[in-house]
């Protein structure tokens, strides 16, 4: 793919998803993660190739939700008038958005904030709205670009927690980018490591631990043997 200043962003990438499966995509910085999310949700289209994102099994259900790494409030709207925003930009009735809504801020634990502004809100509850306000469309597929990356690591770990929990519950699938080995580990079923720009797949690890998982994986030596062949291929290609 390329961009109209003629830079190749990605090269021959070819993967597949299974439904509810949790995909995590690293790679270097500006090797076209981004890129490749944007594709996938239809916000690009200037590319060579096929992109499919699976039939929606229930009438109720949006094919897919994006979440970047900014939680995009609008300042001047209510948590719970953020969260409704998708609704009402399909015009669901009214009671129905609120219903819904509440449901989804009961969902991230902030139904206690949904009179709150933005500016009320920490950068961990930003982004708990921000969630809220994808699931409450009912994705089938959840597009997370480095969502929690302005975060600090406690508040990284208590969301990926928090995310996976949404996971299992409502079963749709994940496409995650982030930096953070540790973040992608704990998090996915598979991860696709990208190499630099022009971004191609140079591995795709399965990750075996069951779910659910809790904090004290993240201190297990399988663990760090994890984070270690994801770091090697990052750096040098190959396994160590
Ligand atoms: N709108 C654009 N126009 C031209 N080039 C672009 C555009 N967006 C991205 N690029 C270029 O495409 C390449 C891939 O960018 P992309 O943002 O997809 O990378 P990334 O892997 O997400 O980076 P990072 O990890 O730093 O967020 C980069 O070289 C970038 O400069």
């Amino acid at each position: 793919m390329y961009y109209e200043n003629n830079v190749q962003a990605l090269q021959d990438i070819d993967f597949c998803v299974t439904q509810g499966e949790f995909v995590s995509i690293v790679g270097p910085s500006g090797c076209g993660k981004s890129t490749l999310i944007r594709i996938i949700a239809g916000l690009i289209d200037n590319y060579v190739g096929d992109v499919r994102v699976a039939e929606m099994t229930k009438t109720d259900e949006q094919p897919l939700a994006l979440v970047f790494q900014e939680a995009n409030l609008l300042p001047w709207r209510k948590t719970l008038d953020n969260v409704r925003l998708p609704l009402e930009l399909a015009e669901v009735c009214e009671n129905v958005q609120k219903e819904k809504s509440l449901a989804a801020l009961d969902i991230v634990r902030l139904k206690d904030f949904a009179h709150a502004y933005p500016r009320e809100l920490s950068g961990g509850m930003k982004m708990r709205v921000s969630l809220a306000r994808a699931l409450v469309t009912k994705p089938q597929l959840m597009l997370l670009d480095e969502p929690f990356s302005a975060l600090d690591e406690i508040t990284r770990q208590q969301l990926n927690e928090d995310l996976l929990r949404l996971w299992q519950q409502d079963q749709w699938t994940a496409l995650f980018v982030t930096h953070n080995i540790s973040e992608a580990v704990f998090l996915s079923s598979r991860i696709i490591v990208m190499s630099d720009r022009p971004g191609r797949i140079i591995a795709d690890v399965a990750i075996p631990f069951s779910y659910p998982r809790t904090p004290q994986l993240r201190s297990s030596v399988e663990f760090a043997q994890h984070v270690g062949k994801i770091s090697s291929l990052l750096r040098e290609g190959t396994y160590e």
